[in-house]
């Protein structure tokens, strides 16, 4: 019997709201004829990415949430590969979108570590997607440094939203803690070429080295945390942006990441709330399922966060809203 050929394994790593999963959808769409698994590792308790990856086969992905594949859900991670696997007889591709708080290291190990994992699969390579906007009030976090030290391209995105100053001190940084990763800037983490870096198991004698570098050590996340809110009912969508805007700039400074699904009045599709280090964007989703409940949801990714502060917050809002 032919050996099947192993799956070649692409890591997307990137500090929280770089562009992660706005890349994986680009290149999904890209690659349509390409059966390509994806795993969606969250650090909340409920997955928003899968929800936002577009027109994907759901039984093609796996939510991995409420902890950090790069420690705490680990041997899960390993079964979950293997799984699915088994399930989709024909995969041609892997993809693992990290949190934004990964440390890859412990990700990309197994590659090589794990013989039931280095029988299936290939390591391809890690891309890491960077926030040129917000690099400067994140670069001193220990993960976002490991995801620029461990890649082998980087995608310094969102340049069009950053002025030259600021472009320059962050492709210095880079380079200073990268100097072989290939570097390419983008807008909406838009590659034209981005599936030739995917395809090729070039460079793993490259993460080899990287892996024994003196660096390397057991994953450690700063103290950031994360929580979940639900509410029931329609929010009214002009009044909802305004506020939205005022409540994510005024916790910039502890809330790096929110996320989340909301149900607007007289709009069938569903709202979907971001914000990165405060910059807000809120866009229309899929249709809401008629048979879920009607739900609100939205993560908080943090330091220093009260889900009680923010409850309040929110109920506050929302008692004026009736
Ligand atoms: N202005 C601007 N916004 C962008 C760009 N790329 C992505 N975004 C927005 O940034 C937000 C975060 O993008 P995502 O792709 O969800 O980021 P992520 O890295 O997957 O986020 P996490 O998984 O939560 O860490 C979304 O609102 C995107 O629409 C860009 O180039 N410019």
């Amino acid at each position: 019997m032919p050996v099947k050929p192993k799956i070649p394994v692409t890591i997307v790593t990137g500090f929280l709201g770089s562009g992660k999963t706005t890349f994986i959808n680009n290149l999904l769409l890209q690659n349509y004829d390409v059966k390509i698994g994806l795993i969606e590792n969250e650090f909340g308790e409920v997955s928003i990415d899968s929800k936002l990856i577009a027109n994907y086969q759901p039984e093609n992905i796996i939510e991995l949430n409420n902890g950090c594949i790069c420690c705490s859900i680990f041997n899960e991670f390993s079964l979950a590969l293997q799984e699915l696997v088994k399930k989709n007889d024909h995969l041609e591709q892997l993809i693992i979108e990290t949190t934004g708080i990964a440390d890859p290291g412990p990700i990309i190990e197994p590659f090589f570590q794990d013989p039931d994992l280095e029988r299936l699969f290939e390591l391809s390579g890690t891309i890491c997607l960077v926030d040129s906007v917000n690099f400067q009030e994140e670069i001193g976090n220990f993960e976002q440094q490991k995801q620029i030290m461990l890649s082998d391209l980087i995608i310094l995105n969102k340049v069009g939203d950053a002025d030259e100053t600021k472009l320059a001190y962050v492709r210095k940084k880079i380079s200073a803690l990268n100097r072989t990763a290939q570097l390419v800037e983008t807008n909406f983490a838009f590659l034209d070429s981005a599936h030739l870096y995917m395809l090729q198991p070039q460079i793993q004698d490259e993460f080899i080295k990287k892996l024994r570098r003196p660096f390397y050590s057991e994953p450690e996340h700063s103290d950031f945390h994360s929580f979940t809110i639900r509410f029931s009912g329609y929010i009214n969508e002009p009044r909802f942006r305004e506020w939205f805007k005022y409540f994510a700039s005024i916790y910039r400074k502890q809330i790096f990441r929110i996320k989340g699904m909301v149900n607007f009045e007289n709009n069938p599709l569903t709202g979907i709330v971001q914000s990165v280090g405060g910059m807000t964007n809120i866009s229309e989703g899929s249709v809401a399922n008629p048979y879920e409940p009607l739900e609100n949801v939205i993560v908080f990714i943090g330091k220093g966060i009260s889900k009680f502060e923010i409850e309040k917050m929110f109920q506050q809002y929302l008692l004026q809203e009736n």
